[in-house]
């Protein structure tokens, strides 16, 4: 890597500002997945080692950018108390007297952690002045958030702009490593698989992602502004309005430049958004006004499967269905099988982004995939041949 990373820094009674991305899966307050926590530990301890205070910054989904309970960063603290030798000191706000204060507590060794960045409405529009404020919190800038190194955001980017050195940590290294290492001169066919919810923030991956593969699979929340666009009854499935054209113009050149694009043939559908309603399967013209597609079908997930276990490289990222449910967890599952029996068929197996990370763990396979990312949206972006801010951003190396 062409940027300074941890090592290169002298941490020794320096106070380090980490961007880690700490945006966990949590119901009712708990942590249903520790993964991202765990993977960022190893750079925390380092600096700890080095006898640095270690102040974490990190977002929790996306609170509109004003303080939520719901989004709050405590159950972490409580997480990392248990996990770190030091002492942990949690801040009830990022900046300002809360964040001071707890930072004042703080001796060499120990660790603070701030509360939610995008209970800021500055966070997401990298705002000038709430970077400053981060960037007067330390004297030194590290960031090992590779799930968010694609947004352009105050704790991920516009830090750096105040704070320098800015280094990378170990889990942002070892991201970069890995994709780079797999995905440029991949082995084909390649296969890329994209569900999940973000519709409107993967849909324009899909663009540069055609010339790189040869099939597209889509599933999961994702699939329906397809169908949509090919005229197909959706019900109340999830649809993003304004990508409908896209979506018709993205078919158009998939077929143009010979890439195969998949997209459900069933589906398994629901009333409600909930496990205790009514659920059934049925075909891709089937969809009914009042009901909405939470998986895929059986016929779906076969085809999906069967594409998958004949690739050499996979990259997925999104969940098939709302896998958290166990009336809709069955394409998910059975695609992260058809993923293990690639890897052991001899294929690169890739598996992105938070919430499709838990679900193949969750299914027992995490250990029988190539690599399993911390990033969904970065993963994909960093394929796609983009700068990621979060990296860019960073002091170059001599
Ligand atoms: N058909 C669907 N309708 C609504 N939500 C869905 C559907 N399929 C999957 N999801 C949801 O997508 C979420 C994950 O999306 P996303 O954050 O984009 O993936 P990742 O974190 O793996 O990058 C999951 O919480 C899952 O419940
Ligand atoms: O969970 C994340 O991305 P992912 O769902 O694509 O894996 C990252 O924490 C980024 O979150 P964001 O998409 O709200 O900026
Ligand atoms: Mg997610």
């Amino acid at each position: 890597m062409a940027k300074l990373t941890i090592e290169d820094l002298s941490l020794s009674g320096k106070k380090v500002v980490m961007r880690v991305d700490f945006n966990v899966p949590l119901k009712d307050g708990v942590i249903t997945d520790d993964n991202r926590i765990v993977q960022a530990l190893p750079t925390i301890k380092y600096a700890l080692e080095k006898g640095a205070v270690v102040i974490l910054l990190s977002h929790l989904g996306r609170p509109k950018g004003e303080p939520n309970p719901d989004f709050s960063l405590r159950p972490v603290a409580d997480y990392l108390e248990k996990a770190l030798p030091g002492n942990v000191f949690f801040g009830e706000d990022c900046v300002g007297e809360a964040a001071e204060s707890a930072i004042a507590q703080a001796k060499s060794g120990d660790v603070v952690l701030l509360e939610n960045v995008r209970f800021h409405a500055g966070e997401t529009k990298n705002d000038p002045e709430l970077s400053q404020k981060f960037a007067a919190l330390g004297d030194v800038f590290v960031n090992d958030a590779f799930g968010s190194s694609h947004r352009a955001h105050c704790s991920v980017a516009g830090i750096t702009e105040h704070l320098q050195p800015a280094a990378a940590g170990y889990l942002l290294q070892k991201e970069i490593q890995f994709l780079s290492d797999s995905v440029n001169s991949p082995e084909r066919p390649f296969v890329a698989v994209l569900g999940g919810a973000k519709v409107s923030d993967k849909i324009g991956v899909i663009r540069n992602l055609l010339p790189k593969v040869n099939t597209i699979i889509i599933g999961g929340g994702m699939a329906y502004t397809f169908m949509k666009a090919k005229g197909l009854p959706i019900g109340k499935s999830l649809l993003e309005a304004d990508k409908v054209d896209l979506a018709k113009q993205l078919i158009s050149e998939a077929e143009a430049q010979g890439v195969k694009l998949m997209l459900p043939v069933d589906s398994v559908v629901s009333k409600e958004f909930s496990n205790e309603a009514e659920f059934k399967t049925v075909a891709e013209d089937g969809i009914e006004d009042d009901w909405m597609a939470l998986d895929i079908g059986a016929e779906t997930t076969k085809l999906y499967s069967d594409e998958v276990r004949a690739a050499k490289t996979v990259i997925w990222n999104g969940p098939m269905g709302v896998f958290e449910m166990s009336n809709f967890n069955k394409g998910t599952f059975a695609l992260a099988q058809a993923m293990a029996d690639a890897t052991a068929g001899g294929a690169v197996t890739i598996i992105g982004g938070g919430d499709s990370a838990s679900a193949i763990k969750k299914a027992g396979l995490a250990d029988k995939v190539s690599h399993v990312s911390t990033g969904g949206g970065a993963s994909l972006e960093y394929l796609e041949g983009k700068d990621l801010p979060g990296i860019s951003s960073l002091t170059d190396k001599g």
